[in-house]
């Protein structure tokens, strides 16, 4: 048996990662932490989990339970794994943060876009950013996975098999992408309250959204500054799910053939699902599952190639990828404990 601990487990990410992990054959969860609730039962905080993890939640102090597991999820706000880890844990253990502090290689980039000083720069470089159908290789060797964020998961997946063929011009990349509230987290926050989203719709972090350079550099900007992304992120009614929709203008000459042979790189992928030709994602297809759906249409008036995903922000957007990456880092199948279907409604 696997044994987990997960740090931040109060949170929505965390009890997402409680959620599935329950139904894993090869785990168990041996500690769930936090500051807020220490020593008080995990179901007094979430009372869906009575009868099923009654454990109380421990504090804080990693140090004195690395050596009853073998891997710690950190579903923590950001700079907290980056505060927490040191040598001494990467040696006992292996670490999935499913915040951004190991994602972004570049130190100043991340400290400019998260406004803050990174706690521990020195793992950024063996951190494997745990996007699994592209990095799976690299994942089998990792220590530290830096989970990927939940917009940059369904952009780069809807986008990735064109722009890794050149069939698209990327400075004519624009992404535009949609979220529920829970993408937010459980903190209070008079933005993410009832009155202030329900019956409404508004793009945030216009031209400044920190997903951006997660973005760009997963999708090979990094190196020509010239050539950049706009992505504008919505905030809509709606507790869970993620919307992509992205558009580029399509290189002279590439054929729709061309285009589908590209998307075929996700044939052997279980939770990418490319559609039949004319169905659009939706992300109630998705929803509470580790799927991702998506299509691409041409649009031969405009000679763009329209770009759509749906996900769900809390499963293959967090806590789902981050159980597929353990599995993958565990050798493990990596659909293990994350086949439950869509919840339809
Ligand atoms: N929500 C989403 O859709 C996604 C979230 N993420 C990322 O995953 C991480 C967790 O997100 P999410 O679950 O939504 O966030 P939440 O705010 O819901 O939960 C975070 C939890 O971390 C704990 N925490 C807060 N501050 C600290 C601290 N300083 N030290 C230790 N623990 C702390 C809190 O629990 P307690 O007080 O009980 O300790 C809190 O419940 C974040 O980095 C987020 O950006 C990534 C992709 C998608
Ligand atoms: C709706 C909403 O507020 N969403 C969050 C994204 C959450 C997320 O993915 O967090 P990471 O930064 O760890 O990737 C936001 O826009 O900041």
């Amino acid at each position: 048996m696997i044994r987990v601990g997960i740090v931040g487990s109060t949170g929505y990410g965390g009890c997402e990662l409680v959620r599935f992990l329950l139904t894993h054959k090869e785990v168990e969860i041996k500690w769930v932490s936090s500051r807020t609730y220490t020593d008080q039962e995990y179901s007094s905080v979430y009372a869906s989990y009575f009868k099923l993890l009654d454990q109380k939640c421990v504090d804080e102090n990693l140090e004195n339970y690395l050596d009853d597991v073998d891997v710690v999820f950190f579903a923590t706000p950001q700079g907290v794994c980056a505060k927490m880890i040191n040598q001494n844990v990467l040696n006992k253990v292996k670490v999935i943060d499913l915040s951004a502090d190991y994602r972004i290689k570049d130190v100043a980039t991340y400290e400019r876009w998260y406004g803050m000083e990174h706690a521990s720069p020195e793992f950024i470089k063996e951190a494997v950013y745990g996007l699994c159908e592209i990095n799976r290789n690299k994942i089998k060797q990792a220590r530290l996975i830096a989970n990927p964020g939940c917009y940059p998961t369904c952009s780069i997946l809807s986008i990735y098999p064109l722009a890794k063929a050149g069939l698209i011009d990327m400075d004519t990349l624009i992404i535009d992408a949609k979220s529920g509230v829970s993408g937010a987290g459980r903190g209070a926050k008079v933005a993410n309250l009832y009155c202030e989203v329900n019956e409404s719709i508004k793009a945030y972090g216009v031209t400044t959204h920190r997903h951006t350079p997660e973005i760009e550099e997963q999708l090979g900007y990094a190196s020509k500054q010239e050539v950049l992304l706009n992505f504008t992120p919505h905030l809509i009614p709606m507790n869970r799910g993620i919307l992509v929709t992205a558009y580029a203008k399509l290189k002279e000459g590439v054929t729709k053939e061309e285009i589908e042979a590209a998307y075929q790189c996700y044939d052997d992928e279980y939770f990418v699902r490319v559609l039949d030709s004319e169905k659009i994602p939706e992300v109630r297809n998705v929803k509470a599952s580790n799927f991702v759906d998506i299509n691409y249409k041409i649009d031969p008036r405009t000679k763009r190639v329209v770009m759509m995903g749906a996900m769900d922000n809390l499963v293959k957007g967090a806590a789902g990828q981050a159980i597929q990456n353990m599995n993958i880092m565990f050798g493990l199948d990596e659909k293990e404990g994350l086949l439950l279907a869509p919840a339809v409604l």
